[in-house]
């Protein structure tokens, strides 16, 4: 699987293919892309499309990117179906994406599904470029990005393949123990719900999940959430950071 930043040949490209905005392909922001994120969001909240008087034309709608972490069984899928329910995002897990290809005999399902076994992460291109694929077919703009970036890597790799840069960050802070159990209980028949795994995978979470975590603090993007409690109560401290860019687009 090749990275190409070229169109990936016979597929539909959508108006929003990234980057969004051709006439700064180099630039990771710019004010046409902010001008952009502040009508999206105004549409979304208001149902009304788009007009060319807005200024703003939806050949350049900018994606909106939410990166949700927090270690394994810390909540992220859970709380990304509320967040999909009640701000009409696309989510997009990573993990799931990577599952996919496993099931799909594709020339990397080996290699993935060793990697997932041992509790590793992916090489970073195979990963991103499923993720672009995703968000070039999307007809949402608005993505949730699940257990993705995992390190470093993973963050730059986006950053340089895809030329864009979160807008928020989620990070589920949950008890290594509270973790543990959940995952053990999760009855998904995953491969890597089981002790073994699940220990190799909170050693890799601290060593490297955890700059990635620290990057986006020092950025003033990450929103933790405390990962202990009910559903909803979880959903009550998410809800908030999602309305709160909603007040701001109007
Ligand atoms: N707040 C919670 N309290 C107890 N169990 C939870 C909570 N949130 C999720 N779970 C359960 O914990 C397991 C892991 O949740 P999941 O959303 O898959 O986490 P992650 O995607 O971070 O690994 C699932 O079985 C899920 O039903
Ligand atoms: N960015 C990513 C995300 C997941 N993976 C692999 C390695 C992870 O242990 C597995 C499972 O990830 P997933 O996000 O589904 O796991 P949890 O929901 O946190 O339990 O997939 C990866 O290599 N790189
Ligand atoms: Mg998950």
């Amino acid at each position: 699987m090749p990275v190409s930043k070229k169109p990936i040949a016979n597929r539909k490209r959508k108006r929003h293919m990234l980057p969004s905005c051709r006439s700064c392909s180099t630039h990771t922001r710019c004010l046409l892309h902010e001008a952009s994120k502040q009508q999206i969001w105004k549409m979304f909240t208001t149902g009304i499309p788009l007009q060319e008087k807005d200024g703003i034309f939806p050949r350049h709608k900018a994606p909106f990117i939410t990166f949700v972490l927090g270690g394994p069984g810390s909540g992220k899928g859970t709380q990304c179906a509320k967040i999909v329910e009640t701000f009409g995002f696309n989510h997009l897990s990573a993990g799931d994406l990577l599952r996919k290809e496993i099931a799909s005999n594709s020339e990397y399902g080996s290699m993935i599904l060793d990697t997932i076994k041992e509790g590793k992460i992916v090489p970073s291109e195979v990963t991103v470029k499923l993720l672009r694929r995703e968000m070039e077919l999307s007809d949402n703009h608005k993505f949730l990005i699940d257990g993705f970036p995992r390190s470093e890597e993973n963050r730059r790799a986006f950053e340089e393949i895809m030329e864009a840069e979160p807008d928020v960050v989620l990070f589920f802070d949950c008890p290594e123990e509270e973790m543990v159990k959940r995952v053990l209980n999760r009855n998904q028949g995953r491969v890597d719900d089981n002790i073994d795994t699940i220990k190799k995978r909170l050693k890799v979470f601290e060593a490297l999940n955890i700059p990635v975590i620290d990057h986006y603090a020092k950025r003033g993007k990450l929103h933790k959430i405390n990962a202990v409690g009910s559903e909803d109560e979880i959903f009550e401290q998410v809800r908030p950071i999602f309305a709160a860019y909603q007040h701001e687009a109007k």
